[in-house]
């Protein structure tokens, strides 16, 4: 199974409401939808490494290690198979202006208007929270075979209030 990264930087906007840093894709898995920048592990990263490399190298912010917020571990099965894990950081300890790259374009959005019918299918059942501050595990279902972001979603399992407290990595 493919073990991934998913980061959520967050900001106060200018009225005072709360905005999340997303990116629209603009290759790979996930092409023409928004999500948070992320990907995959390299060989001898932890996952916290990641993230702050992928949100780099995708919109070319600066994310504070240390500040990064453990939001949550989803697990995606394609056909019954685990396919990814998938660490969920948030963080509000962001440098930089965004910036687009050959793999997204970049938007700060109000939390309250992220464009759930043009993300993933499940995202609209945890995202919500985790921009809210909650933790959660979650595992997702898809059916009808590769690629994940063409097959169908099924069904899924969630607990929220997971305590992630001794995960440093
Ligand atoms: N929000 C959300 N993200 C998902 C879902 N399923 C899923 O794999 N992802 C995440 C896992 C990864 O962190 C992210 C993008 O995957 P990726 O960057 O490895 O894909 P890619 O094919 O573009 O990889 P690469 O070749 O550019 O390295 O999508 C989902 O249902 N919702």
């Amino acid at each position: 199974m493919r073990e991934t990264t998913l980061c959520f930087p967050m900001r106060e906007g200018r009225d005072g409401e709360t905005e999340v840093l997303l990116i629209e894709k603009r290759r790979g898995l996930g092409e023409g939808w928004y999500n948070g920048p992320g990907g995959k592990l390299e060989a001898g990263e932890t996952p916290r490494e990641c993230a702050v490399r992928e949100t780099h190298e995708e919109v070319g912010l600066e994310v504070e290690p240390s500040a990064l917020e453990k939001a949550g571990e989803l697990t995606f099965l394609l056909d019954g198979e685990g396919h990814t894990f998938c660490h969920v950081y948030r963080t509000r300890s962001v440098a930089g202006e965004p910036t687009a790259s050959e793999e997204a374009y970049p938007e700060w959005v109000a939390i309250d208007e992220v464009p759930y019918e043009q993300m993933w299918d499940d995202d609209h059942l945890w995202l919500p929270g985790v921009l809210e501050g909650e933790t959660v595990v979650g595992k997702f279902r898809f059916e009808g075979g590769q690629p994940l972001d063409e097959a169908e979603f099924v069904g899924h399992d969630l607990e929220w209030g997971v305590s992630f407290a001794a995960d440093r990595k």
